[in-house]
């Protein structure tokens, strides 16, 4: 079996006026959720009109399943399922109605892959309710739904966390997660917000004007986001003698407004206080922090702006 579901070869989407995808090599393996993250505007959706084949490649090619030929593209894009922009969700119709349209529409043989959808997105229960009434993450489960139609192997998703309250976006995770677990589908799903994506997503892609930046497993993005413990004493210029002496580490920043960052002894926070403590210093705040996920995305395509 192919372990990669999907990779890009050097591909280029150019618009009338600019590069909408700039030489980008994506490599998203079997089994895996792929976090796709970039502003909007890095070129997200482009990337997935052009793996479903709703617009074509200025050049590059697409390896899906394996294949990369125009015709085996076509049958290898029946294995995914696929969320883009939103569906056509007829308002005045149920869930139910609505699935069946997309079915017969498609041409999926059989009823039953209705109910096993709507079972599978949570929303079996929601009867003669038409989609008018139905919660933003409502609709967000019913594209999900239509898209898990034909059995996919392999989901694209754009944005389904957008709008979505807290709750919505763990409901969504969870529902996510529990599906890539439990029939092995291969998911890849794009957020303007890291930390939407963060514990969900086993691989992350980053994306900024066009051109993929890096591509990490969550092991290495936690890696990147450095931990830190966030110190306040009432003498950041003892604490700081009190750390070099006393703890034997020049792991630490001193911040303008006097706080501290120390980036070693992570392990052993009570010995930490216990010097600091023991030198006279009142701590007035003292907790372990990590660099957020959103400053570690900025500072990435900071960088990459210049690139
Ligand atoms: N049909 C089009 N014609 C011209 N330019 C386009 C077209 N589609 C997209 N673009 C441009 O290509 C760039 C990438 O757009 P894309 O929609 O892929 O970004 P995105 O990362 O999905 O952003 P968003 O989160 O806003 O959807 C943008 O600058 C956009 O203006």
């Amino acid at each position: 079996m192919n372990e990669y579901v999907l990779r890009t070869h050097r591909l280029v989407k150019a618009y009338k006026n600019q590069l909408a995808l700039d030489d980008v090599n994506l490599n998203i393996r079997q089994g895996s959720i792929y976090g796709f993250i970039g502003q909007n505007g890095a070129g997200k959706s482009t990337l997935m009109k052009l793996v479903t084949g709703m617009a074509f490649p200025t050049s590059g090619t697409i390896e899906l399943f394996g294949e990369s030929g125009d015709k085996e593209l076509v049958r290898a894009r029946r294995r995914m399922g696929v969320a883009i922009e939103n569906p056509a969700l007829f308002p005045q119709l149920t869930a139910k109605e609505n699935l069946e349209i997309h079915r017969l529409q498609r041409g999926i043989p059989g009823k039953e892959c209705i109910r096993r959808v709507l079972e599978l997105v949570g929303l079996e229960g929601t009867g003669r309710k038409t989609a008018r009434n139905f919660s933003l993450g409502m609709k967000q489960r019913l594209a999900l739904a239509v898209a898990l139609l034909g059995d996919p192997e392999f989901l694209v998703l754009d944005e389904p966390t957008n709008g979505l309250d807290p709750v919505g976006v763990v409901e969504m995770r969870e529902l996510l997660q529990k599906l890539n677990r439990e029939t092995g589908i291969t998911i890849l799903i794009s957020s303007h917000i890291l930390s939407e994506l963060h514990l969900l997503a086993s691989h992350y892609g980053i994306i900024h004007r066009g051109r993929l930046l890096e591509e990490l497993t969550l092991d290495e993005l936690q890696k990147q986001c450095r931990q830190y413990i966030h110190i306040k004493v009432d003498s950041p210029e003892l604490a700081a003698s009190v750390l070099e002496q006393e703890l034997a580490t020049t792991k630490f920043e001193v911040l303008a407004d006097g706080t501290i960052q120390l980036f070693e002894h992570l392990g052993r926070p009570s010995r930490v206080s216990g010097a600091l403590a023991a030198a006279g210093l009142a701590i007035e705040q003292f907790m372990p922090m990590g660099e957020a996920l959103e400053s570690y995305f900025a500072k990435r395509i900071g960088g990459g702006a210049h690139e």
